[in-house]
């Protein structure tokens, strides 16, 4: 499996390259300055300083001139460092495309409680912030209960090389928001994601106004706030209404209750996958065109009792066309090539998962692992205005 999933070291349960630490906490690989000659230095030559000394892995020994140096040596792993960090996320930068008030900034709070959350213009600049070491994570919709799988964001997934960590599941509860003093009958326009748009049709179209997709909820309402704009709406939080001084003209207007948005926590380095919590793992592959391959490929994972969670399948934007020869009269047929993504049950640290995989890899032509990552069981609670 090695070839299909490398794992570092790394804080907060995943395992990345670690940014150099401040100098005060770093280890100096330097020789430590000489000891004076023993006798001269009790403390270190007395049984309990010894002992400090190795727990804090020096050793000593004479050098050239016959005094006592200290010698760095690496600090055995302990079972500590083996556990996940606690996720307190102080510390962490995560990137997230739109402004405050967007949902993914609530589900990077979700996932990192006290994380700061960065606010980036587009994903493409969320994801570049996290490659070039700016932020440590991005956040990433990826499907939805009442509008499906985010498409662009699947895409978004192959074209770069992050590593899924975390997952979070938002049940998400829009508002109409509009300048203080309007009434929603007012209103001409309504602004927002189209994701956002699509969940709320239904009130939408009874007020019967033009509906138009900017790139997130919060900006939306950014928007209009900044330019005073009394004939537009937009579908965003209640805390967008709160940040950018906008009222609720109506809340809840999601056509259904139960609209929960799945977020993926992105990082530059996979995570360690563990067996002792419900793990995910997501995977992408391609197959080679012929009756039941597909059929096939899901077989890996029925044989080991994996259960899937999502499979979703996108046009190979390289190579999207294949032409094929039909029969002995020449005739030639056009298929669609596609790119698998699975999501199914189970940690890559368990044999079955390991075993599945390489059997797909038998016959996939191309296979990734996108990340295993912990499940998250529990639906997040978006703040209403109420
Ligand atoms: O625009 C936002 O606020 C986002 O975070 C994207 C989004 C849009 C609609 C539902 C969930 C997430």
């Amino acid at each position: 499996m090695s070839s299909l999933y490398h794992s570092v070291s790394q804080g907060d349960g995943s395992y990345a390259q670690l940014p150099p630490l401040p100098s005060h906490s770093r280890q100096s690989t330097s020789p430590a300055p000489p000891l004076p000659p023993r006798g001269l230095q009790h403390r270190s030559s007395s049984e309990a300083d010894l002992q400090q000394l190795q727990e804090n892995s020096l050793q000593l020994r004479n050098n050239d001139h016959g005094f006592r140096e200290i010698i760095p040596l690496p600090r055995p792993l302990s079972m500590l460092d083996l556990a996940p960090q606690p996720t307190h996320g102080c510390l962490l930068r995560v990137a997230y495309q739109g402004v405050p008030g967007a949902y993914s900034e609530m589900a990077a709070g979700n996932a990192y409680p006290n994380c700061e959350a960065v606010p980036c213009e587009q994903f493409e600049a969320a994801f570049q912030a996290v490659e070039q070491w700016v932020v440590d994570r991005a956040v990433l919709p990826i499907e939805n209960s009442l509008g499906g799988s985010i498409h662009r964001n699947y895409d978004l997934l192959l074209r770069h090389r992050l590593h899924i960590v975390g997952e979070v599941q938002l049940a998400v509860h829009h508002c109409l928001l509009g300048i203080p003093g309007v009434k929603k009958e007012e209103l001409v326009r309504v602004l927002s994601h189209p994701q956002a748009l699509a969940q709320c049709e239904h009130t939408l179209s009874k007020l019967n106004v033009i509906r138009e997709a900017v790139d997130d909820t919060a900006g939306a309402a950014q928007f209009i706030a900044a330019n005073n704009l009394r004939d537009t709406g937009a579908v965003a939080s209640s805390r967008a209404a709160e940040i950018y001084g906008l009222e609720v003209l109506a809340d809840g207007i999601q056509d259904d209750s139960d609209n929960v948005t799945r977020f993926l926590m992105l990082a530059r380095e996979p995570i360690m996958p563990r067996t002792d919590r419900p793990f995910k793992t997501s995977i992408t592959f391609t197959l080679e065109e012929g009756p039941g391959s597909l059929f096939k490929a899901l077989a890996v994972f029925a044989l080991r009792d994996l259960n899937l969670t999502k499979i979703e399948s996108r046009p190979l934007r390289k190579r999207p066309l294949r032409v094929a020869d039909d029969g002995s009269d020449g005739a030639k047929s056009v298929y669609f090539d596609y790119l698998f993504f699975v999501d199914f049950e189970a940690s890559m640290a368990e044999q079955r998962a390991q075993n599945a995989l390489r059997h797909l890899q038998e016959f996939a032509t191309f296979l990734r692992v996108l990340g295993s990552y912990p499940m998250d069981v529990s639906i997040k609670a978006c703040p209403t205005s109420q």
